[in-house]
């Protein structure tokens, strides 16, 4: 399992607690997570508000919180959102206040966001920890991206011409990880959420 450190520059504050999970759509995301929801509870998962649709196989309040533009809106004028970005036609946000609680009272938070949200993360959370999750080969992420069977092909493309992009802000994560096998992801990730939290 390749693991590609960069430079740490980590303040000592709560957010060395923060995780930060990016990387293209169709990487395998939010498979990692689930794995990490299922095998080891004692890390906190941040829902996301969204003002996408539901997938068939999605919960309202498991993978995220659905919501609508105007009350995604009220959230911003709120200040209620630790970042948010718009993300290939849709909104997506991080509540602020459960990332705050369980990181003032020590536990360790995993996000799952977009590049754009992770370069909000490191400016306002500068302790926070930056995994990229990257795929074994651009073909792979393509038929990932197409097999998963979520979204219409002009949409795939549309998230494919993203991937490019987010595939060259790699340098800008503190470490790598090459997502071939799930296990051996879930674990190098757990590793790297554990480490320097005290
Ligand atoms: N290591 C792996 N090997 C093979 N297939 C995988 C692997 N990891 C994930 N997948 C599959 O790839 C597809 C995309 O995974 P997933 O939905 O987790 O990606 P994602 O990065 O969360 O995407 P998005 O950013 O669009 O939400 C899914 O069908 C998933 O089952
Ligand atoms: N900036 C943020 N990005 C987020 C958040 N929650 C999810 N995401 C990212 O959006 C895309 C698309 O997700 P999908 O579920 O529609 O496939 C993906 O890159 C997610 O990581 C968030 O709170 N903020």
């Amino acid at each position: 399992m390749p693991i590609q450190s960069g430079t740490e520059n980590r303040s000592a504050d709560t957010s060395k607690r923060l995780t930060v999970l990016s990387g293209p759509s169709g990487v395998g995301k939010s498979t990692i997570v689930q794995e990490i929801r299922q095998h080891h509870p004692e890390v906190w998962l941040s829902v996301s508000m969204t003002t996408r649709a539901p997938r068939p196989s999605e919960t309202d309040g498991v993978e995220y919180h659905f919501t609508t533009e105007d009350d995604f809106d009220r959230m911003i004028a709120d200040g209620e959102l630790l970042e948010w970005a718009g993300f290939s036609g849709n909104r997506y946000g991080t509540p602020r206040r459960p990332v705050v609680e369980r990181l003032t009272a020590g536990i360790p938070v995993l996000l799952e966001i977009d590049l754009q949200g992770a370069r909000q993360v490191r400016k306002t959370m500068p302790g926070a920890f930056h995994v990229f999750l990257a795929p074994p080969s651009w073909e792979e992420l393509e038929r990932r991206l197409t097999g998963r069977g979520t979204e219409p092909a002009e949409v795939v493309q549309r998230r494919l011409a993203t991937a490019r992009e987010e595939l060259a802000a790699e340098k800008e994560f503190d470490a790598t990880l090459v997502n071939t096998s799930v296990q051996d992801v879930r674990d190098e990730l757990l590793t790297l959420i554990l480490a320097s939290r005290v």
